[in-house]
């Protein structure tokens, strides 16, 4: 059979050569069949991914029920997952506990053997137990989540969970956890700031786009969404270490990504001209955000950020905690 399989290649070559230099019609229509037989084999591991997803959507949901939690979303290599490892580390050190992230979910971290490990076979993979005897969670490989916890000003602790979903499945995707998380206390939404200079290729289109401007379209293309009813969004200026450099050091203008935007007159110090820039970023981002008819007005609030800088990190951290607590405070009164 094998054999069989490898004469008919060889003895094939020679006329598949011929064809070529002779005549182009066989070849365009070779071309073609193969671009069929391709854009199919795309289509069908699409359609597989997205049906795992929505299984996976379906196990989640059970595990979010009732429960609260801050969903972070952003663009790619915004510093979503570096936010989320520092936030899990002040975590440890606010309660003095070292259990944060304990459901911090991977497929490669979990104990060999159990729902979710790489030892698992790929259909298992996706599936999680909810209790495998030591009270962990083992949730769908699409998600990833932290408790948090921050001490606030007047002594009390704040607690929610973060709550992540893993860029890689693309943005048409992403949207499917807004059923999931749609409901949940708050948006974090994670940029960064120093892509203002950079181009990307806009998903499922041909284009290409300013990163910044990108990101800025998705993050309302979100809160715009009929399933995202988060009463609280905060915007988390990330990378400002690097955004810096690029105003000051590279001297790259901010108007290459917004050609409105005027700096202020004179000679600026390196602390007046980087936030005149970041205030005018997190304004832009924050304009998104509307209260569409009949839904409780919408708060939102901007943090900046170098989430490397773990110096500095203990009053953003504190700060967040504060607002996801007023935020609370406001929600209760409200009802
Ligand atoms: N200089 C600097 N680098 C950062 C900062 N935050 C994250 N990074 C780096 O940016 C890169 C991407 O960060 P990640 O946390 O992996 O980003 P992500 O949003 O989780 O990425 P995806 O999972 O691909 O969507 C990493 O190399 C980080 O070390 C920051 O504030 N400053």
């Amino acid at each position: 059979m094998v054999f069989a399989w490898i004469r008919r290649l060889f003895q094939r070559q020679p006329q598949d050569s011929g064809a070529t230099a002779s005549n182009t019609a066989p070849t365009a229509a070779t071309k073609r069949a193969r671009t069929k037989r391709t854009h199919e084999a795309s289509l069908a591991r699409a359609q597989a991914r997205s049906d795992e997803i929505d299984e996976a959507l379906k196990r989640d949901r059970f595990l979010f029920k009732d429960r609260k939690v801050v969903l972070v979303l952003g663009q790619e290599a915004a510093g979503k997952s570096t936010f989320m490892r520092q936030a899990k580390k002040y975590s440890e050190r606010t309660t003095g506990v070292s259990r944060s992230g304990e459901n911090l979910h991977s497929p490669h971290r979990s104990r060999p053997g159990s729902a979710g490990s790489a030892g698992a076979s790929s259909s298992n993979r996706s599936k999680h137990s909810s209790s495998s005897g030591t009270g962990k969670v083992h949730l769908s490989r699409w998600v990833a989540e932290i408790p948090f916890a921050a001490r606030l000003q007047r002594g009390t602790t704040m607690h929610t969970t973060l709550v992540r979903v893993r860029r890689k499945t693309g943005t048409a995707q992403q949207r499917k956890w807004l059923h999931l998380f749609g409901c949940a206390e708050a948006l974090l939404y994670v940029v960064d700031l120093s892509c203002y200079d950079e181009w990307a290729d806009v998903p499922e289109t041909d284009e290409t786009m300013n990163r910044m401007r990108l990101a800025m379209r998705d993050f309302s293309d979100v809160c715009d969404s009929p399933l995202a009813l988060f009463p609280t969004l905060i915007i988390v200026l990330n990378k400002v270490d690097l955004f810096r450099d690029k105003l000051r050091v590279a001297k790259i203008p901010l108007a290459v990504c917004f050609p409105e935007y005027q700096k202020p007159a004179g000679d600026l110090s390196v602390d007046v001209e980087v936030t005149s820039a970041v205030e005018y970023v997190a304004q832009l981002f924050m304009s998104q955000v509307h209260s569409p008819g009949g839904m409780p007005e919408r708060r939102v609030h901007a943090l900046c950020m170098n989430a490397l800088e773990t110096g500095q990190l203990g009053a953003q951290f504190q700060m967040l905690g504060e607002v996801l607590y007023q935020e609370r405070i406001r929600r209760v009164l409200a009802e």
